[in-house]
C-alpha cells in the first residue's frame, strides 16, 4: 500500500510515544468494559438469592474460562495471559458477590454437603 504523500517514518522516540498513547487509549476501553462486567456481577448478586443460587457456580466458571480461551485463540491473545486475567477477575467477582449478598447468600453445595445437607 502507498503511504499518504505527507506520511513519513516516525522516529523511534515518536514511535514509542505513539505506542504509549495507544496503550493508554486501550486501557481506558478495557477499564470501561470491566466496569460493565462488574455491573452484571452486581445484577447477579441481586437475583441469585431469589433463585437460591450461590456466588460460586463451578460449572459456569469452567464455561466462562473455556469461552474466553477460545476467543483468545481466535484473536491472537496469549492464552496464558487470558487465563491469568479471567481467573483473577472471576475469583474477585465471586468474593464481591458474596460480600454484596451478605446474609442472603445461599451456601454453596460443597458447604451444605459438609454438614450433611
Ligand atoms: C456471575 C456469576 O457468578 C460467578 C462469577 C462468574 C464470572 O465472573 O463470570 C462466573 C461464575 C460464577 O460463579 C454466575 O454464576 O454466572
Amino acid at each position: 500500500m502507498n503511504k499518504a504523500p505527507d506520511a513519513r517514518e516516525m522516529s523511534p522516540q515518536e514511535e514509542m510515544a505513539d505506542v504509549r498513547r495507544t496503550i493508554d487509549g486501550l486501557d481506558d476501553e478495557i477499564v470501561a468494559l470491566f466496569a460493565k462486567r462488574q455491573r452484571q456481577i452486581e445484577r447477579a448478586a441481586r437475583v441469585k438469592p431469589l433463585l437460591g443460587v450461590p456466588a460460586l457456580v463451578q460449572e459456569r466458571v469452567d464455561e466462562v474460562i473455556a469461552r474466553v480461551l477460545g476467543a483468545a485463540r481466535r484473536e491472537g491473545l496469549s492464552m496464558e495471559l487470558a487465563l491469568k486475567l479471567w481467573s483473577a477477575a472471576i475469583e474477585w467477582s465471586i468474593q464481591y458477590e458474596e460480600k454484596l449478598m451478605g446474609d442472603k447468600a445461599p451456601r454453596s453445595r460443597d458447604e451444605s454437603a459438609e454438614d450433611g445437607g
